[in-house]
């Protein structure tokens, strides 16, 4: 038995089926987990899936990354509002209009159904190396100032918290304070074998983030492509 909140991890249902994503959420809701419904899985199983999870009562987190004029992402926090997601997103590169706009939505559906969810803002993705920021997207500096930079902006426009690397939560806390959240992908078991870190460039394991200060973190691979999940999240969560 462990007493760590196991809701503060959600497992990102990166699946090719609907019918996978479940046999998943079978397996790894008794846990306590949340679970993470992205673009791959959503484009597939739409609206009705989400609704699925949260008829349950589970915890999800509608990673969507909306990014779009200030109407479009408005409108599209009204579409998603009424699924009964904890958390969904939009980038911060979209701009300080764009993400308040995304907040009053959100305001709007907590006024007539008294809930909401947390809007949060992606900052530089988990995938960007420092490299890749500069020279081909052509963003100078570290990544951790950007990132920092990002979070202002999102907690200026209203936004309940970002999406970052555990490397730069820390400074998240400082610039923006304890109750801005942090939910933090880019977590591996071992971030030092770079066989099973994939496409991410900035990685922590689940005990890292933590410890930096994350509320939240997101697992997708290291858990999904495990041999045994439940046996692994359960080792997560006893570690933690
Ligand atoms: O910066 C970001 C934002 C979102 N993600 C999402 O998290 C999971 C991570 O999956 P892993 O298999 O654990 O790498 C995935 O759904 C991404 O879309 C992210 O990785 N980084």
């Amino acid at each position: 038995m462990h007493t760590f909140d196991a809701s503060r991890i959600y497992i990102a249902l990166d699946t090719s089926s609907v019918e996978q994503a479940r046999a998943f959420v079978r397996e790894l809701a008794p846990t306590g987990v949340g679970f993470k419904v992205g673009m791959q899985l959503f484009y597939q199983s739409g609206p009705a899936f989400v609704k699925e999870l949260t008829a349950q009562g589970l915890q999800v987190f509608l990673d969507l990354k909306f990014h779009d004029i200030p109407n479009t992402v408005a409108g599209a926090v009204q579409s998603i509002g009424e699924l009964g997601a904890a958390i969904c997103n939009v980038h911060v590169a979209g701009g300080l209009e764009m993400m308040k706009r995304a907040r009053q939505a959100a305001d709007a559906l907590a006024q007539r159904a008294g809930k909401r969810p947390q809007v949060i803002g992606v900052t530089q993705l988990t995938s960007t190396s420092r490299e890749m920021m500069n020279e081909e997207v052509g963003i100078p500096g570290d990544v951790q100032d950007v990132v920092i930079r990002y979070a202002l902006l999102a907690q200026t426009a209203g936004l309940d918290g970002v999406v970052a690397s555990g490397h730069e939560v820390r400074g998240i806390r400082e610039a923006c304070g304890d109750d801005f959240v942090t939910v933090i992908p880019g977590i591996r078991l071992a971030a030092n074998d770079s066989a099973l870190i994939h496409d991410q460039k900035r990685v922590m394991t689940p005990h890292e983030a933590f410890q930096e200060g994350a509320h939240a973190i997101v697992i997708g691979r290291a858990v999904t492509q495990a041999a045994e999940p439940r046996a692994t999240v359960e080792q997560i969560l006893a570690a933690l």
